[in-house]
């Protein structure tokens, strides 16, 4: 791990049941943190055999998405996202970072800002930059720190997102694979899911500049 990271540590742990709507269910064990750099509440839900001996645990980060997660919107790809990677994770033994970055770091206020303005002509990057913030203001520094916290080792990424892997590579974790998340596609994320691909598209073929 880079040695510049600040030090996080695990506050508390506890084993909660998860019982989704269609009836899946499985236990995670989450975990809290102390120090983590923007003082924000970020969990760690370790899943499955996540410490199987030789095993390269899964790990998503996943961005908050109060709309999506726990309302069943259809504007975006996040609710069946995260149900996907909770029963993967669970299958293979990993941890599902819950990262409080909700809009892409701009706050929800803001992102329903952004949706208004989507309504109106544009797509989910223009939109964020027509008030002012950048396209993705997102920092997973704190999910290097949780994952250092937990004595996490080399990881596979589930995401489609290749900044996530390229930071936290940066960050000094260990990425063996990159390991696609679904696509789910409905009438009403369309546009979004077609700016998505073509930004993750354009940033794989770019070379890392920080
Ligand atoms: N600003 C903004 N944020 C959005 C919009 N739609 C969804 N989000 C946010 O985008 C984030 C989605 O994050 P992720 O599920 O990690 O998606 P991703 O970055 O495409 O990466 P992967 O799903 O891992 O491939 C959440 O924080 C959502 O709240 C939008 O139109 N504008
Ligand atoms: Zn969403």
């Amino acid at each position: 791990m880079s040695e510049s990271l600040p030090a996080a540590t695990i506050r508390t742990q506890v084993t909660v049941p998860l019982r989704f709507s269609d009836g899946y269910q499985t236990t995670a064990r989450l975990h809290t943190f102390d120090g983590l750099v923007d003082g924000r509440e970020h969990l760690a839900f370790a899943l499955g055999d996540h410490t199987a001996a030789g095993a390269v645990p899964l790990v998503r980060p996943h961005s908050e998405c109060l709309t999506g997660d726990v309302f069943g919107s259809q504007r975006c790809d996040c609710g069946p996202q995260l149900r996907e990677a909770v029963q993967r994770i669970a299958e293979a033994g990993g941890y599902l970072l819950y990262l409080r970055q909700e809009g892409r770091g701009i706050g929800l206020y803001a992102k329903l800002d952004a949706y208004a303005l989507q309504d109106a002509g544009l797509d989910t990057f223009e939109a964020n930059v027509a008030l002012g913030h950048d396209e993705d203001e997102r920092d997973y520094t704190v999910a290097a720190q949780m994952l250092t916290a937990l004595g996490v080792g080399p990881i596979a990424v589930l995401t489609n997102n290749p900044e996530k892997t390229d930071q936290l590579s940066r960050l000094g974790v260990t990425v063996t694979e990159q390991v696609p998340t679904g696509m789910f596609l409905s009438p009403a994320n369309a546009d979004y899911l077609a700016a998505k691909a073509s930004r993750a598209a354009r940033a794989a073929d770019l070379p890392a500049v920080r």
